[in-house]
Formats: C-alpha cells, structure tokens, sequence
C-alpha cells in the first residue's frame, strides 16, 4: 500500500475519531466526556502524524465574532454545498445571498491544495458550567478545526491558510450587501448597546452606467478607481496611507450623490454619511472616524455649509439677531455650549492627514460642494483632495445617457434639435431626466423627447429674457452712474467757481491792505 493512501487512511481515522468525539457531546456529561478527550487526545498526539487547528468562532473576552472562523466559513460554504452531505443553512442578516449554506456540526469536508489533502470539520461544544438557560443553543461554542498532515505544515500554515481568509473574505464581500451609516448624536453614544453609527442597507441602484456623464470623464473616474482599489503595494512602496479624496463640485442637480451612490457600488465599499451637525467639536470628529473600517467611502456634503472660511462652524443669523436682548440663563449657557462645540477646518485638516490616515486603508473620502470657490484653499490644496471633478450641465453626450436609462432609445430624430438646444442653454441632467420620464403607461418616446424640446426651448428663453434684463439693469446701473459722476462734477465745478469768486474777492481786499501797508 502506498503512503499516502495510509496516511489518507490515518486522516480518516482521525476524522472519524474526531467524529466519536462529538458523538461523546451527546451521550457523555461534560466532565465525564472531559476526562475521556483528554486521554484520547494524548493518545493520538502521540501516534498520529496529523497537525490540527482549530479557529473558534468568538474570541476574546468580549466574544467577538471572529474574522477568520467567518472567513473560513464562507470559503467552505462554496465548497460544502456541493459536497457535504449534511447542511446547516442560515439567512445572512445584509447579504445578497438570502440563505448561505455551510457545513453542519461534527459535519466533515476534504479539500486539495497543491495536491494535498486537508479535512475540514465542524463542531460545537457546550459550556462546562452547568447554569441553567433558557436558550441552550446559545451558549454553544462553534469551531472549525483544520486536520493536515505535518509534513505540510509549512505550506499550510502559511500559504493554504491565507489562500483560505483571502478568498473568504472576497466571497463575502461580493455577497454582502452595502450599507449605509450615518454618526449618532454623542448624546447616545454611552451605555447599553450604545453605537456611534446607524446603518441601513444601502439599495441605490446608481452604477457608472446609468450615470449621465461625458463618457471621457467617466472612463478616467474608473480608471483612477480601478488603479486605487489596486494600489495597495503602490501606497505601501511611497509610504503613503491607501486612501484618496475627492471633491465633486458643481451646482445642484447635476449628479453629485449619484456618483457617490456609484462608486460605491462599483468599489462594493459601504458609505460612511458625516453629518457634521451632529457632532460636537474636533475630538467626537476623531472617534467617529477612527470607527470606519477599510473599504468605506466617507461622506461630507455641502462642505462649504458645514464649516466657512474661518474654520468654524457658521452662526445661525438667529444667534446674532437676538444679540442685544437680555437672555435665559440656561438658555445662554445652552446657546455658549453650542457655539463652543464645534468642528474646525484644522480639526477636519487634521483628521485628513493624520489621524485616519494611519488607522488602516482602502478608503475614500468624498466631499461635495455647490460652490468651489467659496472653499478653503487649504481644504482643497493638492494631495488633500487628490481628485477634483466638476459636474455640470447636461452635455449631449450625458443625455443621451438618460435617453437610454428613461427610454430605452439609442437615437431619434429629434436628438439633433436637442443636441443644439443643450449647446446653447444650460440645464441640469437632473431637470432633464425629469422631462425624459414617461408620465403615463400610454406616453411614448416622442412625446417625452418634444416635452424635453419644449423645456430647453422655454429654459432658453428665460435665459435670455434674464440675460437681457440683467444687460438692463448693467446699462440703468451704468447710466445712474454716469448720471451721478455727472452730477458730482457739475457740484465740484460750481464749487470750484464759488472759493475761485470767493478768492477773488479777498485778493481784491487783501492786495489792498497790502498796497495800504505797502503805501504806509
Ligand atoms: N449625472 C447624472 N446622471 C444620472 N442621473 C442624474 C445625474 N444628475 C442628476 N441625476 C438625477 O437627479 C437626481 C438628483 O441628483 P443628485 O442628488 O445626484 O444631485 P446633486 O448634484 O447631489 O445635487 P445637490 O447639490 O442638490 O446635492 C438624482 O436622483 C438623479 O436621478
Ligand atoms: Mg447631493
């Protein structure tokens, strides 16, 4: 008999003495079953070529679940599902998969890696103490235990085990569903089941595809995304933390969420929402931040309402208009601690740079603005903000987006009178999808197209009708202007004239005198 049809063998005794273990869980109370394992566990130690591991399913003292019994779990469901016989399926809370397969307890499944043959098992144990519970099942104990024999132990230990967690986790993340989280007031950030952040499932069908963009400027987004989700060696070798921000600008409408929405879909990243109102000042800032994990997307909207040029957060106009009036007390001391609670631009600055740079990678931060201009060059400067993208008006080419999206059409002969009307007036993808929606079942392509037609045509005419008024108002402005500086220099001149009379006068008087002094 070959050796290694023995040592299969002896991996099969194993596994089913391992088998007879978790029978003993059954039939054996748990000292008594103690005392038995114990033995037999010398027992084929000393005879048995074969390493086991065992990766527990809590760890620590505060049972977290842990990463890799997960990872593990995920990768051998893959496989348990075609090949193990008895199944456990459980629905996966935030996963696109409803039910996820895995193996069963004391359930045992081979696998191969580089033509060596490992075992995987599942089993559970039952707690030593003898406390009474109204949910037995919930004090099992689960782990997985890996069998080998130790002549592989390098390779598995070391290559098959991260081949193992790597794969794990990618399955998982593919199936997993996003979510969306958005910071809790610190007010309910202590006690019992207290959390910094809520979550919802993030649905947002938005993809790259649907978005209404030049097509040039979206390939380059991909691109300079594909190229950072692939870059983890590239920041290491710089010394740079793995993390990139962008800053979408442009005014409302015009796509800013949506892209958001996109990338994380495309990235398969979460979405941390900041709302920055909600927090107190620059260290809740840190501790919130510092709770993201790798692989999100941070949020900051309307950055330029959040923080002004200054660095502080803007007053409310009520806080100054009521200035004068005697207050409340305790409304003044409530009103202090609201004006002294605040996230500062370098508090923000910093957490950029520092900070949540160097707590793990793979993420993004994206702020949006309405108004670039009106942002702090020092928010915005090179290596801040590694990416500045302007989203604007509908171009013909992002229309012809939306068409396909709400129509379904490809081309129209009514897309050249569009084209010409969208070079000439200015209209948001947002206002231009809402024209393209089918208001009925009934309501057909044309009749959408011309609705759109209709809207630029009357958006153009406004445009014009301000543009001419404003032209107007430049000319009345110029005019009174002119009619004022006119005015002034008549004033001046008269001016002028009276001191030269009044001038006159005096010489006449004073020239005088003089001659009378003179003649004296
Ligand atoms: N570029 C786009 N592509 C596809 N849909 C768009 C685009 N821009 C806007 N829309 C549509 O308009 C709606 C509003 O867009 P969105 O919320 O992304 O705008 P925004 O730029 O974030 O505006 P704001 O500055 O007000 O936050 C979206 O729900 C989407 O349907
Ligand atoms: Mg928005």
């Amino acid at each position: 008999m070959e050796m290694t049809t023995v040592w299969a063998q002896l991996g099969s005794v194993t596994a089913t003495v391992m088998f007879l273990y978790a029978m003993f869980d059954k039939f054996f109370p748990p000292p008594l079953r103690d005392h038995l394992l114990s033995y037999t566990n010398k027992f084929t130690t000393l005879v048995s070529p074969y390493v086991h591991i065992t990766f527990h399913e809590f760890t620590g003292e505060r049972l977290k679940r842990s990463e890799a019994f997960t990872a593990i779990q995920t990768y051998l469901s893959g496989n348990s599902s075609q090949r193990a016989n008895r199944l456990k399926a459980e629905v996966i809370k935030d996963s696109q998969t409803p039910l996820m397969l895995s193996l069963d307890d004391n359930e045992e499944i081979t696998d191969e890696f580089q033509g060596i043959k490992l075992w995987w098992i599942s089993r559970k144990s039952t707690p030593k103490s003898q406390s009474f519970s109204f949910y037995p099942a919930a004090d099992d104990r689960r782990f997985i235990t890996l069998t080998f024999h130790r002549r592989h132990r390098d390779l598995i230990t070391t290559k098959y085990l991260r081949h193992v967690l790597d794969e794990g986790k990618a399955i998982g993340s593919r199936n997993r569903q996003l979510r969306l989280y958005t910071n809790n007031p610190s007010s309910g950030w202590h006690g019992y089941k207290s959390a910094k952040w809520s979550h919802v499932v993030f649905e947002h069908p938005a993809t790259f595809e649907t978005l209404a963009l030049h097509p040039k400027k979206k390939d380059e987004i991909l691109k300079d995304l594909v190229k950072f989700q692939n870059a983890k060696n590239y920041y290491a070798k710089i010394g740079k933390a793995w993390k990139r921000g962008y800053l979408l600008y442009g005014p409302p409408g015009t796509g800013k969420s949506t892209m958001i929405a996109a990338m994380a879909n495309f990235l398969n990243y979460d979405i941390y929402d900041v709302e920055l109102t909600a927090v107190k000042d620059n260290s809740e800032l840190r501790k919130l931040l510092i709770e993201t994990p790798s692989k999100s997307i941070m949020v900051i909207e309307d950055i330029d309402c959040s923080l002004d040029l200054t660095g502080q957060r803007k007053k409310k106009p009520k806080e100054t208009e009521d200035d004068d009036k005697p207050k409340d007390p305790v409304k003044k001391e409530e009103e202090e601690e609201k004006t002294m609670s605040k996230v500062t631009l370098s508090g923000l600055l910093n957490f950029i740079d520092g900070i949540w740079s160097s707590c793990g990678g793979e993420r993004i931060i994206v702020f949006t603005t309405n108004f670039v201009d009106k942002l702090d060059p020092a928010l915005i400067r090179t290596g801040r903000m590694d990416k500045h993208i302007e989203l604007s008006y509908c171009c013909f080419e992002a229309f012809k987006v939306l068409a396909r999206n709400y129509l379904d059409v490809e081309t129209h002969d009514l897309f050249p009178r569009i084209e010409e009307l969208l070079k000439e007036t200015e209209m948001t993808p947002a206002d231009v999808a809402e024209n393209l929606m089918p208001k009925s079942l009934e309501e057909d392509e044309r009749s959408c197209l011309q609705r759109l037609i209709e809207a630029l045509e009357t958006a153009k005419q406004e445009a014009q009708k301000k543009a001419e008024a404003k032209k107007k108002a430049g000319e009345e402005a110029k005019e009174k202007e002119e009619e004022k500086a006119k005015k002034k220099a008549e004033e001046e001149a008269n001016e002028k004239e009276k001191s030269a009379e009044q001038e006159g006068k005096g010489n006449k008087n004073s020239g005088g005198g003089v001659t009378e002094n003179g003649f004296h």
